[in-house]
């Protein structure tokens, strides 16, 4: 059985079990189960923190995890990233009282706040700056308020937690991060199949299919316009001037797509929804 890490609590948990149960697997039912086992799929889900779940995986405990690219990162573990996964995007950045810093080399010899001091202190190093990190495990704004900081480095998400503290971002971004799914390096058996059902929800979540008729004539500009994931299919009609054409489509480009088309001469235009999908 392929042996899944999954975020117990947080931010991440509750769209990681979504996406786990739209790819096909049986997750938990009661919010305090620790583990348990997808037999039909294969597969068992351990619910951990978030911030462990590197380690696991890294240190071959557990086969895959999803995780956050900040987390793994600050975790210094063997772990590495198999895919994105399309939710939980966030920023990190340092941030401080308007005015304070406004450039990386402003940090030397300055108390800088973070619950992601393998991160920060990573960057910093590369970057040839000094600073002391002050680890804190959340809440980290309070942390120059309360005169324990100068600065502080932490994730970003709307900017509504840093405004509401009073400091303002500055300096260059640390990481851009998201979720992630992360594997231990050695390639076991499952790990694929879970890899294309995630990217399947991915695909099924992002993507629309659009049907339209257009005159022959009008092909080419047509499909230039929506070229699809591949290449689009066209069939041919009854009337041997016209064709059927079918292609994928960003979800978000849907409309001014069909106005494109509409344009050119393609009538008939329809979208419909993916509801799965291996690519
Ligand atoms: N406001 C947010 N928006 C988007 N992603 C976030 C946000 N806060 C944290 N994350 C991401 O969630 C992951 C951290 O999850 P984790 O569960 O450890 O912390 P949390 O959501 O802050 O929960 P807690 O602080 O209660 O432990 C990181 O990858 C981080 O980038
Ligand atoms: O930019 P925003 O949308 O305001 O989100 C960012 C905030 O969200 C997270 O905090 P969380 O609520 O997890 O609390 P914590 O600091 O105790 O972890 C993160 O640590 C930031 O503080
Ligand atoms: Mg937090």
């Amino acid at each position: 059985m392929l042996r899944i890490a999954v975020p117990n609590k947080g931010s991440l948990s509750d769209t990681a079990a979504q996406m786990l149960w739209e790819a096909g697997y049986t997750g938990r039912r009661d919010p305090r189960d620790l583990h348990t086992a997808d037999p039909r799929n294969g597969v068992e889900f351990f619910y951990l923190r978030p911030r462990d779940i590197a380690t696991y995986v890294g240190s071959g405990a557990l086969d895959v995890g999803i995780t956050g690219r900040d987390l793994l990162l600050d975790s210094g573990s063997e772990a590495a990233e198999i895919a994105s996964l399309g939710f939980g995007d966030s920023t990190f950045r340092f941030a401080a009282p308007a005015g304070g810093f406004s450039t990386l080399e402003d940090l030397e010899g300055v108390r800088v706040a973070t619950s992601y001091p393998g991160l920060v202190g990573d960057f910093l190093a590369r970057h040839g700056v000094t600073a002391k990190l002050v680890k804190l495990d959340g809440a980290v704004e309070s942390a120059v308020r309360l005169g324990v900081a100068d600065a502080v480095a932490d994730v970003v998400s709307t900017g509504s937690t840093l405004r509401k503290a009073g400091l303002e971002i500055f300096g260059p971004v640390i990481l851009q991060s998201e979720a992630v799914l992360i594997g231990s390096g050695i390639d076991k058996p499952g790990t694929g199949t879970l890899v294309r059902r995630l990217q399947g929800v991915l695909v099924a979540r992002q993507y629309v299919l659009l049907d339209y008729d257009v005159p022959v004539a009008h092909l080419e500009q047509a499909t230039a316009a929506a070229p699809g994931f591949e290449s689009p299919t066209v069939s041919p009609l009854h009337d041997p001037d016209w064709v059927a054409v079918r292609v994928m489509i960003p979800r978000t480009d849907m409309n001014h797509v069909m106005d494109a088309l509409y344009e050119i001469g393609a009538r008939a235009i329809l979208v419909s929804a993916i509801h799965a999908a291996r690519l």
